[in-house]
């Protein structure tokens, strides 16, 4: 099995490695001085849980000379979507897959409408990981698992074949018959988890010891479980009590992505988070006061210093 990692950061370079370390045909798609350093000194993950050292690897910024490849795992930041998708064209041939590991509900619309829905499925990543420097990964935390399946449901070989390849890894996969359901499930925890984070400049151990933070994490997580159900999503009605155990079993000193992004001055992934629960909310009435109040909080620092 070819594998094509289009986007080599904390996401696609942790489990690409993973998969490249098992002895799988993995290409790195990797740019700038982080893509040259992979290609001089390999690619490092820095895990007390997942080490690996300077692991050789194919890396290239061109897809184009890459060619056809059974997977492709799609891990770019969502505002490098379309490019993205339009980059890793050459890579798609018939019985290509490709996968979007992205945070949000949209990532997997715009592939499907760029690439054709017959070449793209779903999946999400649960992982804490950063470039932490060129040609270097690095996991907070232990956890590392993904969840992909087919959109709409329904069994394909492909997805099949690639939960084999993550087996050998030694990747906690699971092979999902609802990746719907499960990408607007991480979508709840995440939008009140990055919104949250963010805002307080705090990690999860100070916000869920905090009565009024722990409300305001509840509130977060249900408003996006309500445009959820006004979507059709089958979204249980404790959802938002879910989101608040999952916070509970999280190492205290756990931030979103999106806090880190905003500490040091980087672009925000806030406009497809909190925004998008406005968004939504607003074209299906469901009223989204503390996304909103998140959104206006933070969108003069979404575009980066
Ligand atoms: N990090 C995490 O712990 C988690 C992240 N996610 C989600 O996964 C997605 C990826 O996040 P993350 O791994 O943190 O992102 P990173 O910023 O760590 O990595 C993305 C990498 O892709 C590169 N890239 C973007 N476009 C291209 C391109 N056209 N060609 C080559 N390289 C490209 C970026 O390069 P450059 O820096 O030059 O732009 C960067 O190195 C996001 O949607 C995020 O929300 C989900 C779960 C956990
Ligand atoms: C919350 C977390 C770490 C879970 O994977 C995440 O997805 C993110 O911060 O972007």
């Amino acid at each position: 099995m070819r594998i094509a990692i289009m986007g080599t950061g904390g996401v696609g370079g942790f489990f690409g490695a993973k998969l490249a370390a098992s002895g799988a045909d993995v290409t790195f798609i990797a740019r700038g001085a982080h893509g040259a350093a992979i290609a001089e000194r390999g690619l490092t993950i820095d895990s007390p849980a997942h080490p690996v050292a300077g692991l050789a690897v194919t890396v290239t910024d061109d897809p184009a000379k890459v060619g056809p490849v059974d997977v492709v795992m799609v891990a770019v930041k969502l505002w490098d979507t379309a490019a993205a998708a339009e980059q890793l064209r050459p890579m798609v041939g018939p019985e290509t897959v490709v996968i979007s590991f992205q945070n949000g509900i949209e990532a997997g619309s715009l592939l499907r409408a760029a690439l054709g829905a017959e070449h793209v499925a779903g999946g999400v990543a649960h992982i804490s990981a950063t470039i932490a420097a060129p040609g270097v990964i690095r996991q907070v935390g232990s956890l590392a698992r993904i969840i992909f399946g087919a959109f709409g449901g329904g069994a394909d070989p492909r997805l099949a074949a690639f939960a084999e390849a993550c087996q050998a890894a030694g990747i906690e996969h699971t092979l999902s018959p609802d990746i719907d359901r499960a990408i607007w499930e991480k979508f709840v925890f995440l939008s009140a988890f990055s919104a949250i984070t963010a805002l307080t400049r705090k990690p999860i151990g100070d916000i869920r010891a905090d009565t009024d933070l722990r409300a305001f994490l509840r509130d977060a997580a249900s408003e996006t479980a309500d445009v959820a159900r006004a979507r059709g999503v089958a979204i249980v009605p404790e959802q938002a009590d879910k989101v608040l155990a999952a916070a509970d079993n999280l190492p205290a000193a756990t931030r979103a992505s999106m806090a880190h992004d905003l500490e040091r001055g980087a672009r925000l992934e806030l406009p497809w988070l909190s925004g998008t629960v406005v968004r939504l909310g607003a074209e299906l009435g469901v009223p989204t006061p503390v996304h909103r109040a998140v959104w206006c909080a933070l969108k003069l620092h979404a575009g980066g210093r």
